[in-house]
């Protein structure tokens, strides 16, 4: 399962995360975020960073030269689209950076949300769902209704997202089988600064979940 943790801003935190096993770090390229970070700091990190690791720019609303310019200065391999970039604006993003991971994130606010995903499909590589928050994008720290979620049978590899911590993760695996999960709010002391902790007790509550999944 891909683990993608949030909201970096600090080198020594994300080497740390790394190297405990989280599969991708994602970095808030969103200047009214908390856990806003500017691109030569993103780069300065994943200079640092082993290659097998993603590294993925979260953005909102962001215009092409802002994507391009970070994506090239920050050495990213994926972006995370989490306003509300249409499927003409995914599909000009893979022209002109055809190499880099497309991820459009969903803000479910009732299950009619979920009927937008058909339209990205050919445009985007993976999906991912998220929490709606009248006045926030992301990192709200709000969990969605993974019972509603139960019969969602997405056209592509997805991610969880929303208020996941270390403490509920067993019980959203239990009700849903993402291919990845994604977790912010949940694994830090305050925003942009993360708990190694939390993030250690994820990592060995998923050791023990997957392998009662697939004994
Ligand atoms: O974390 C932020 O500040 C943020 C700002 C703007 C867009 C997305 C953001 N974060 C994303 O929110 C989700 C869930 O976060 P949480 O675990 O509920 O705190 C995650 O995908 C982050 O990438």
């Amino acid at each position: 399962m891909r683990v993608k943790i949030c909201g970096l801003t600090q080198a020594q935190q994300a080497v740390a995360i790394a190297d405990l096993g989280a599969t991708a770090l994602g970095f808030i390229c969103v200047s009214s975020s908390p856990r806003y970070i500017e691109p030569q700091q993103i780069q300065h990190i994943c200079t640092q960073l082993p290659p097998s690791v993603d590294r993925i720019g979260v953005f909102v609303n962001a215009t092409l030269e802002q994507i391009k310019s970070t994506v090239t200065l920050g050495h990213l391999t994926g972006i995370q689209l989490h306003g509300n970039e249409d499927p003409l604006f995914c599909q000009i993003l893979r022209q002109n950076l055809p190499q880099i991971e497309l991820i459009k994130a969903f803000r479910v606010r009732t299950p009619e949300t979920l009927t937008q995903i058909a339209a990205y499909q050919t445009c985007v590589d993976t999906l991912l769902l998220d929490a709606y928050h009248p006045h926030q994008f992301g990192g709200t720290g709000h969990t969605l209704d993974w019972q509603d979620l139960k019969s969602f049978t997405p056209p592509l590899p997805w991610f969880l997202a929303g208020g996941l911590t270390p403490d509920n993760i067993e019980q959203a695996l239990q009700s849903l089988s993402p291919q990845g999960i994604d977790l912010s709010s949940g694994v830090e002391l305050q925003p942009g600064d993360k708990d190694l902790e939390k993030v250690r007790r994820l990592l060995q509550t998923l050791g023990r979940c997957t392998s009662n999944l697939n004994p």
